[in-house]
């Protein structure tokens, strides 16, 4: 029996996992995702060491399959291919919110289950689907060693005019400030960059994470001084069904003129807005791509027109840019995408080669372009490993 360290990565449309073997270089075993929660297309891959998918099952459009039932058909799928050859030997979770508590990976037990817990109105659709595995392997299995990496850590060193928001002292004094999240994928790409682009891994860089989530963040020197998201995960770009930022008086006019309440506001700008509110066809990027519908040209026009706007935010507070780094679903994988936000940033600096950026060549900008641009695919979930590794190691 190997000892293996198995990571969960619950976002909003999609649970992510991996298996990795428990020694220093974490070599990768297994893993995959269920895909399109919430949707009419749940889907979940599972793949070998290789990376090679060698296990499909699509969920009927009735099913609209959640994180649980997810979770559920992952553990039993590792179980049955890879249990009586692995032993468990720690569980590293992505946690999305953690707070003024927590600025760096934590071993969870109850009593910070319960701190985190506080936390699940400022991460509706995600924190809830961090913690619920966590909670029951507690139960089921006190002694293993489980391991929260939170999105917020990498963003907490940001200055501190970057984590606040302009109101009275005593609210940012009890925590209600800027804390920023996707802070483990933007810390993976930190960590590669190097390999890429020396020279924007010393200088100035933003990361895009583009998925059903996403957000932009300054890197300096690999570390990240701005961010779009804030107090929560609903600020920054429009996304897959949240608004991102809205000037505080429409929630005012809301409650005023509509009479509603938070849980129906909270609905509003986390479940019905973004892409989806917008186009009223779909909360996912392939299908607004494929779509006749002239309002989801609108959503995909809007995503494309936040960012440049935020692209340019952010490379003030850097004081100039030497690279952009596509990644995520939509940054990954959406070339159309790709190419609307480089054209967009011209101004800046890019220019895109449309060869490599079909082709998804890491580098997609020309050889001349002041400004490099990048698609490098995230790994949160390796991520989570080495802190779960290291964090153990160290007792
Ligand atoms: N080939 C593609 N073209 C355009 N968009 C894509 C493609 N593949 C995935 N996406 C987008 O990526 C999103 C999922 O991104 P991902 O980062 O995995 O999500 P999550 O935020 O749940 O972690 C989908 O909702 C979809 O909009
Ligand atoms: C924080 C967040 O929005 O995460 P995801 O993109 O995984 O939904
Ligand atoms: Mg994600």
């Amino acid at each position: 029996m190997n000892d293996a360290i198995v990571v969960l990565n619950a976002g909003s449309s999609s649970l992510k996992f991996s298996l990795f073997a428990g020694s220093d270089d974490l070599p990768f075993v297994a893993g995959g995702q269920v895909s399109g929660l919430y949707t009419a297309a749940s889907r979940f891959v599972g793949k070998d060491a290789a990376g090679k998918q060698v296990a499909e099952k699509r969920w009927d459009a009735d099913a609209k399959l959640d994180h649980h039932g997810a979770i559920a058909h992952i553990v039993e799928w590792l179980k049955t291919t890879h249990g009586h050859e692995h032993r468990l030997s720690a569980v590293g979770h992505r946690v999305v919110h953690g707070g003024m508590d927590y600025a760096a990976p934590v071993r969870v037990d109850s009593e910070v289950v319960a701190r985190l817990e506080k936390l699940v109105p400022l991460a509706p659709l995600h924190q809830p689907h961090n913690l619920a595995p966590i909670r029951a392997l507690l139960k089921r299995a006190p002694e293993l060693p489980q391991v929260a990496c939170f999105d917020t850590a990498m963003h907490r060193s940001n200055p501190p005019l970057a984590q606040m928001f302009a109101l009275p002292k005593a609210l940012s004094d009890e925590g209600v400030r800027r804390y920023g999240f996707h802070g483990l994928s933007y810390e993976y790409i930190a960590s590669v960059l190097p390999k890429f682009d020396p020279h924007a891994a010393s200088g100035r860089t933003v990361v895009l994470h583009l998925g059903n989530g996403a957000s932009m963040c300054a890197l300096q020197a690999g570390r990240s001084i701005a961010s779009t998201m804030g107090f929560t995960a609903v600020d920054g770009l429009p996304m897959g069904t949240r608004c991102g930022a809205l000037d505080p008086g429409v929630i005012l006019y809301l409650m005023d003129e509509r009479g509603m309440d938070a849980r129906a506001i909270e609905k509003l700008i986390y479940s019905q807005s973004g892409l989806l509110g917008v186009s009223g066809v779909s909360s996912d990027m392939r299908e607004l791509l494929e779509s006749d519908q002239p309002q989801a040209k609108v959503a995909v026009d809007l995503f494309v027109y936040r960012i440049g706007r935020e692209l340019g935010s952010l490379a003030a507070a850097l004081g100039g840019l030497d690279a952009i780094v596509f990644t995520a679903g939509i940054g990954e994988h959406a070339p159309a995408v790709r190419e609307r936000i480089c054209s967009q940033a011209a101004w800046l600096g890019v220019e895109l080669d449309p060869d490599a950026n079909a082709s998804r060549a890491p580098r997609i900008s020309t050889p001349s372009s002041r400004v490099s641009a990048w698609v490098i695919p995230t790994n949160e979930e390796l991520m989570i490993a080495r802190h779960t590794r290291d964090l153990l190691a160290r007792g």
